[in-house]
């Protein structure tokens, strides 16, 4: 099934082949096509519900050719860490940036876990430096990482000697005990299960303290300040003084500046601060970013990284390494559809064949020089336009990164590849590192626009990731066994909502700016199929509006007595039948070869309606709100909850009062007043072609898509939908059947 195309010695790229899932996307590609044509040949015959149709198939057609694009050649790495001493005399620094934002949302013993697991890789420690930046200035957070880097002096020495595997200790020690015969091991065992109880109840008890706690000592700083109105907070909790490589690395501690009026770009602005701050301190040529609740779950990963950033001929071949965002705890069968596992296997291999994966985020090692800029060194004289760093850096360039000369200096450093400076003494930097994070230091320079993470989109990693396929740098995608880190997915409907809305807004946001895809290629280094791609992913928000049209269509034929479908003895209808089957049946294969349930595959394709009919729906509203003017967007910070069970209703969907959830509700209130005109006898006279089964059988499956909201309609509390939606939709609805049947009848 697979063979490898190229072999040196650290990785291989692997070209994986799947003929059958070839032949689906074939035929279901002719099926929509032959769809179009029979729909244009017949229009005349036809309505406004044929047309309304034929334009909704027609950008089902067109997302088609964008799934089949980006799953055509899928491709697989495998690296080789055991092999690294062997090729490498000296491993590089690698710099870990942690972010967190909110101590209520993103508890901090989260955050905690993510941070003792990093210190505790089986890497080099004086080559690492761990960097945590707290959006939230939350004293709580401060307080934890002191009590986690003591915590952690005992943690990462006894995993690496009993070569554990999971070294987040919430993970760690909720799974059973190991098998461990050896009385040392166990005494230890226990030891640090205690050790851990005490840090866990320190930071809780800091939780619900923290208010009253005196904040004076290495706490002053955080004294008399409002969560954003404040100076940069930076302190140095743990420093590798000696340079030792099995002691702890280093952990800095850094709140940015913030004051009202200062735009803080969100998480694309809290990563650049990181940037800085850890190229003045220590400079790493590597970068790897992390969200506060995705611990790591391979030792290893920064072995295998370093595989794939050093064992490729090129550098240009991997700008940055991803890794597959993956999630543990996850609800059974997925009912959120927000686990992504087919994605990742398809959809997500398949791109890497084309440019490489998008940037998602977290888990992901950058080259500290790509984030500033460069262009990869082959690209020649076109560089110049796509790049404003080239050659010796000029005082005229050196505006791009600001006006600190430390900063400058270290910058000209990482761009040149040079060998890392000589070790510093981090506490003697504090100083200039505050002019770094201060709010009003990237006036009138580059960050955010030509270096550094990107403003200007919620989803600030695929815009960031869009900037760097654009220069012409590859990238891969790292899939080691174990998992490489874990997070959390939301557990609840208004939760995963909001995420998918805030995704939609981002994407959309590129695609309307003047960064997109499209424009990329043309003026830039973007491959065209990486282009159709990106195209794939920020569509994600337009989607809305034809699947919304298409989910409303059988009602609408229902209640006025028309057609979308060509009757059952028309031999048209073959195309449709064929269509739904080898659909589904392709569906049932991927999700079945995934190793996943046909129940998860049944939950994934209902939330992927209810998602694009809700959030994505919302997404295009704000982004539309932004171009007007009106308001702007927002990064809302998804809560982290780490219960992994709260009763047997887990994977019920609950409901709020957020508008998000009136058009599923509509939707659904459409078809039900549908049946009733229907079977009550209440249809319109029909036009030119009645309704018939078909338009029926596509009622009832809208119905059973958006069947937790029938549920809703019926449940209570958490599970029911609000009164206020309910009264909202059904308004709504009325309105629609009330216009719909005024205007077929003045049609009569
Ligand atoms: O003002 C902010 C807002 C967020 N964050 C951090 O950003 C990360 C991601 O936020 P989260 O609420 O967990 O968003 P998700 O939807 O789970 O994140 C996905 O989508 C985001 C883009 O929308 C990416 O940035 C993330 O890496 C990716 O995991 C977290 O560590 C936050 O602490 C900040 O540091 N500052
Ligand atoms: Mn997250």
């Amino acid at each position: 099934m697979a063979k490898a195309i190229s072999s040196p010695n650290l990785y291989d790229k692997v070209a994986l082949k799947y003929p059958i899932h070839r032949a689906f996307d074939i035929t279901i590609l002719v099926l929509l096509i032959s769809l179009l044509v029979y729909r244009l040949l017949y229009i005349s015959n036809h309505g406004f519900a044929w047309l309304l149709a034929l334009l909704c198939e027609t950008c089902f057609t067109f997302t088609w050719v964008l799934t089949v694009s980006s799953k055509w050649n899928p491709v697989e790495y495998k690296t080789y860490p055991e092999r690294l001493s062997q090729k490498i005399q000296e491993l590089p620094p690698v710099d870990i940036f942690v972010t967190t934002a909110d101590p209520v949302l993103e508890p901090p013993i989260l955050t905690v876990n993510t941070v003792i697991s990093l210190l505790a890789v089986d890497y080099p420690a004086d080559k690492l430096a761990c960097y945590v930046s707290d959006d939230g200035c939350s004293p709580t957070t401060y307080y934890s990482l002191v009590e986690a880097s003591k915590f952690a002096k005992l943690w990462a020495p006894f995993c690496k000697k009993h070569n554990i595997q999971v070294r987040a200790p919430f993970r760690y020690f909720s799974s059973e005990v190991p098998l461990n015969n050896s009385s040392e091991f166990q005494q230890e065992y226990n030891k640090m299960k205690d050790e851990y109880e005490e840090l866990a109840s320190k930071i809780n008890d800091a939780d619900k303290k923290s208010i009253e706690r005196n904040l004076s000592g290495d706490f002053a700083a955080f004294s008399n300040i409002e969560g954003k109105n404040h100076p940069a907070i930076i302190k140095v909790v743990w420093e590798n003084k000696a340079g030792i490589s099995d002691e702890l690395p280093h952990l800095i501690y850094i709140s940015r500046e913030k004051r009202p009026k200062h735009p803080h770009h969100y998480k694309a602005g809290a990563m650049n601060v990181l940037t800085r701050v850890s190229g003045m301190m220590t400079n790493a040529p590597f970068m790897l970013n992390l969200d506060c609740d995705m611990f790591v779950n391979n030792p290893k990963i920064v072995c295998h990284a370093m595989c794939l950033l050093l064992g490729s001929r090129n550098e240009m071949e991997s700008g940055f390494v991803q890794f597959p965002q993956y999630f543990y705890d996850g609800l059974k069968d997925d009912p959120y559809g927000n686990q992504f596992e087919v994605w990742h296997k398809y959809i997500g291999n398949g791109i890497v064949g084309i440019q490489g994966p998008f940037y998602g985020g977290t888990g992901c090692f950058h080259r500290r020089k790509v984030i500033y800029g460069s262009c990869p060194r082959d690209v020649g004289i076109q560089a110049k336009s796509l790049t404003p760093v080239h050659g010796d850096l000029t005082e005229e360039q050196l505006k791009i990164f600001g006006n600190s000369k430390e900063f400058v200096r270290s910058a000209a450093h990482a761009l040149q590849g040079k060998a890392n400076m000589s070790p510093k003494i981090l506490p003697n930097l504090i100083e200039a590192a505050h002019e770094v994070a201060g709010c009003g230091y990237e006036y009138g320079t580059s960050w955010g626009k030509e270096v550094g993470w990107q403003y200007g989109s919620a989803t600030e990693d695929i815009l960031t990731g869009l900037k760097i396929h654009a220069r012409g740098w590859r990238s891969v995608l790292c899939t080691p066994d174990p998992r490489a880190f874990l997070g959390c997915a939301p557990r609840v409907g208004p939760i995963s909502m909001t995420q998918q809305k805030r995704w939609a807004t981002g994407l959309l946001e590129i695609l309307m700016s003047e960064r997109n895809p499209i424009i990329a290629t043309l003026t830039a280094r973007l491959q065209f199929r990486q282009c159709l791609a990106y195209l794939w992913i920020l569509i994600w928000g337009l989607r809305s509006i034809p699947e919304i049209c298409y989910a409303v269509l059988p009602a609408y034929c229902i209640i006025t007595n028309s057609s979308f479908l060509p009757k059952a003895h028309e031999p048209a209808m073959y195309i449709h039948v064929a269509l739904f089957l080898s659909y589904v049946i392709y569906g049932l294969l991927e999700y079945l070869e995934t190793g996943l349930s046909i129940r998860a595959w049944w939950n994934n394709q209902r939330m992927a309606r209810v998602n694009a009919t809700n959030a994505w729906l919302f997404g295009v509203i704000s982004v539309f709100l932004k171009i007007l003017r009106i308001s702007g967007t927002v990064f809302e910070v998804t809560q982290k909850d780490q219960s992994s069970n709260n009763g047997g209703d887990e994977g019920r969907f609950t409901f709020d009062a957020s508008p998000i959830f009136v058009p599923g509700t509509t939707i659904l209130l459409l078809q039900l007043t549908a049946f009733v005109m229907g079977f009550g006898g209440m249809q319109l006279p029909s036009v030119n072609d009645a309704s018939g089964l078909g338009e029926i059988l596509c009622s009832v499956l809208v119905v059973m898509c958006f069947w937790p909201f029938v549920k809703g309609l019926f449940g209570k509390g958490k599970y029911g939908i609000p009164l206020s939606t309910i009264c909202k939709s059904s308004l709504l609805s009325l309105s629609f059947v009330y216009l719909v049947t005024s205007t077929s009848m003045g049609q009569l």
